[in-house]
């Protein structure tokens, strides 16, 4: 009655959505500075790759490094240009050796502070081709090793309703590392001596250094963190990029379904490069995915967008025009400028339509071009229709292919294989890149051994962006405003790319799912796991919010939690996880239990196992509450996990209290007014709490801030060698699975 007059006097939904924005848009904004810092690895690759299209017209330059010191043959030209994109396509498939074993930010910041100066030495040493090229092939490894791990950093570090806008920034970057390029060496190509090339090439150690120092103060991407199984610092990293408190219940939600995606994809045991190329092991249409990856890098260097930046200064010439170093710095310009729409675009029309969209637009201006070419004979007239084509196309492209792809690579692939399956669809990008960086003089120069096409190159690109086009209306799913962890689920549940736009943000119980993304208990199914028709994506959904609430279906299962797998210890700012273990027992209680469990025991029989210390049947996946409802609507969790939480409880002294987040993972309050004395709460080696002197009630933490606000004033947070926490502790109680015991690849602990 009472909530029936609460609810005319006020609507409370409204603020409800107030707070969220509010909560949003700050997470938004850490998600664009962390984005924007990363993106200077865009603009290494766009600077060190449109450098050389200047360098080679430079005076100084002809004259002292070819053969015949007087200019460079195609040849020579070939080869400098194209022996950057060798070193990058090498990088770009190393990329996963480093960032899967030691880190998104790490891997940026070794391969930016010291591979990519080394190759930079090299070639301001240079005074001859072979230098030069050594130099460069080694700066273009480190590019390589950037492109393949910077647009993946950048979208795991955002929330999804950025996400596409901040990978857009990496390209933005390389269009800006164009720009810049083209006009130092505006500045610098009058110089008669080696500073001609020299300041040019040296400037890239600042580029270098601005990234790497920048990258010392990013947090570490959490679903790095989680694949390493280390989930109190993703936790932590967590809370940075959104910049809510640890034990926010939307951050904690997040974070358990990144770990259930994980455990659901690693419970199909452990994944090799081959497995980019298999379907299955909780990756549907796993060979469509990486078709369409490949397909949309692979079409975005065939656009001829390189033609343009790689040769274009030759290209204006040929054309006619006087002041073709101006042309070439304006086709930069319109490069970087029309990169800003495509940022809006990519999260409003999306990548499909977006793609779609500036296909066509690239395409026909391409063939403008080439028709131009071929049926205009006033050369003045022919000269400024190419010109003013080329703006035209590459505008279509800075606003759609040039970022979009980025963007929808680093979005398709399950958390498992996503930095491998980056790695190849990059390596394409600059394996293609090589091609025609290669051949193009071949196509276009008059002489010996060329097939001197000139314009007509333009029919090419015309021809490949309309085949791009049709790639794209089949086999690119839409991915804009969906989880990382939602699109696996997507690809499962949606006939074909047609229909994908319509697919909604859904909540996910990854426990119910079988290899296909269907739901595994049938007696009482995950609502939008047995969905035949995709819901609408225009329905009401956010993360915070939770989404589609459904019912929680673990509470048929008897789960025997274990105590005893990893320790929970302290962090600094007084969060300890407690993970529940989840480990489908042998001794189900029901008949629909049992089938539950032996079905998801033979789904996936190759990869359960027997562990030796507890002797359960360890099934390789294990079941959680994760994302499967939000308490409000009545749901509860798993009576196991109720006495798990119990069994927490009766180690404290005094009353227990804890607080219910959205995904059923608890929250416990634990708080000491003098921290250094020994009524201190403690951890025990066997993960079970002691000691507390004072248990805070929900009530007492009136509001999120103020609840962050007590933890922080409560101390530094200092932990003993024992796992002691010397101040106040919030345990979050949540339901975390222990990894299947096979998966051996990626543990490093
Ligand atoms: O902006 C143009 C630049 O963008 C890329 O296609 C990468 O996305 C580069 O190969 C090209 O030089």
């Amino acid at each position: 009655m009472w909530s029936f007059l609460e609810g005319l006097l006020y609507d409370n939904t409204i603020e409800e959505e107030y707070y969220r924005k509010i909560r949003q848009k700050s997470s938004s904004k850490s998600a664009v500075i962390v984005g924007l810092v990363a993106a200077v690895g865009g603009f290494l690759y766009g600077y060190d790759t449109g450098l050389i299209n200047d360098l080679l017209e430079m005076r100084y330059v002809y004259e002292n490094f070819p053969a015949n010191n007087m200019s460079f043959t195609s040849h020579e030209r070939a080869l400098i240009t194209a022996v950057l994109s060798l070193g990058t396509f090498f990088g770009a498939l190393v990329a996963p050796l480093i960032s899967d074993n030691y880190g998104r930010k790490f891997s940026i910041i070794i391969s930016s502070g010291i591979i990519f100066n080394v190759g930079n030495i090299l070639q301001i040493a240079s005074t001859n081709v072979t230098l030069l090229c050594i130099g460069r092939a080694i700066s273009g490894a480190s590019v390589g090793i950037l492109s393949a791990i910077v647009p993946l950093y950048q979208a795991e570090a955002s929330p999804k309703w950025v996400r596409g806008s901040v990978v857009f920034t990496y390209q933005w970057a390389i269009t800006w590392g164009l720009l810049i390029a083209s006009a130092v060496c505006q500045g610098t190509r009058k110089i008669g001596n080696s500073g001609s090339y020299r300041i040019p090439v040296g400037l890239q150690f600042l580029w270098a250094l601005i990234l790497y120092s920048g990258m010392l103060f990013l947090p570490e991407s959490p679903r790095y963190y989680v694949q390493k199984n280390k989930i109190q610092k993703a936790l932590d990293s967590l809370s940075k990029l959104r910049k809510l408190p640890p034990d926010d219940p939307d951050l904690i939600e997040e974070l358990v379904e990144i770990k259930a995606n994980y455990d659901y994809e690693l419970s199909f045991g452990a994944t090799s490069y081959l497995d980019c190329f298999r379907n299955g092991g909780g990756r549907h249409k796993q060979i469509l995915r990486m078709f369409t990856g490949i397909g949309a890098q692979l079409f975005q260097q065939c656009s001829g967008i390189n033609f343009i930046f790689y040769y274009g200064v030759n290209f204006f010439s040929s054309t006619g025009i006087n002041n073709y170093y101006i042309m070439s710095f304006v086709t930069y310009l319109v490069n970087t400028i029309f990169t800003i729409p495509g940022i809006i675009l990519v999260e409003t029309i999306g990548r499909r339509q977006l793609l779609l969209w500036g296909g066509v637009g690239m395409s026909v201006s391409n063939f403008i071009i080439a028709i131009t070419g071929v049926s205009i004979s006033n050369n003045e007239t022919k000269s400024i229709l190419s010109v003013c084509f080329s703006c035209v196309f590459i505008a279509f492209f800075a606003s759609s292919w040039g970022g979009c792809v980025w963007a929808l690579t680093s979005d398709i692939y399950g958390i498992s294989i996503r930095q491998r399956a980056i790695s190849i669809t990059t390596a394409t990008n600059w394996l293609v890149n090589f091609v025609f960086a290669y051949i193009t003089p071949y196509l276009i120069d008059t002489g010996h051994h060329t097939a001197a096409i000139g314009n007509k190159i333009f029919f090419i690109w015309g021809g490949c962006n309309a085949l791009g086009v049709l790639f794209v209306y089949f086999t690119v799913y839409e991915t804009m405003g969906l989880k990382l962890e939602e699109i696996d689920y997507m690809y499962a549940h949606c006939k074909n790319a047609r229909v994908s736009s319509d697919f909604k943000s859904t909540k996910i119980d990854f426990a119910r799912l079988d290899e296909n993304y269907n739901a595994v208990d049938s007696a009482s199914p995950h609502e939008s796991a047995t969905t035949s028709s995709p819901p609408s994506k225009n329905e009401k959904d956010m993360s915070s919010s939770g989404g589609i609430t459904d019912p929680i279906n673990c509470g048929h299962n008897d789960f025997v939690p274990l105590y005893n797998s990893k320790l929970p210890t302290a962090n600094t700012n007084g969060i300890t996880i407690v993970p529940y273990n989840n480990i489908i027992s042998p001794s189900l209680s029901s008949s629909s239990d049992s089938s539950t469990a032996s079905s998801l025991l033979n789904t996936r029989n190759h990869h359960n196992s027997v562990s030796s210390t507890n002797n359960t049947i360890a099934a390789g996946r294990s079941v959680s509450t994760a994302g499967a409802g939000n308490s409000t609507t009545g749901a509860s969790p798993s009576s196991d996990y109720l006495s798990y939480l119990e069994s927490l409880k009766s180690e404290y002294s005094g009353a227990p209290h804890y607080t219910t987040n959205n995904n059923n993972s608890q929250t416990l309050h634990l708080s000491n007014t003098n921290p250094s004395t020994s009524h201190r709460g403690s951890v025990s080696n066997n993960g079970s709490i002691s000691n507390a002197s004072k248990i805070y009630t929900e009530k007492d933490l009136k509001s999120i801030s103020d609840e962050y606000d007590l933890m922080m004033r409560s101390g530094t947070g200092n932990t003993t060698n024992n796992g002691n926490p010397t101040t106040d502790t919030t345990i979050i109680a949540t339901p975390f699975f222990t990894r299947p015991p096979d998966s051996s690849d990626d543990e490093d602990e």
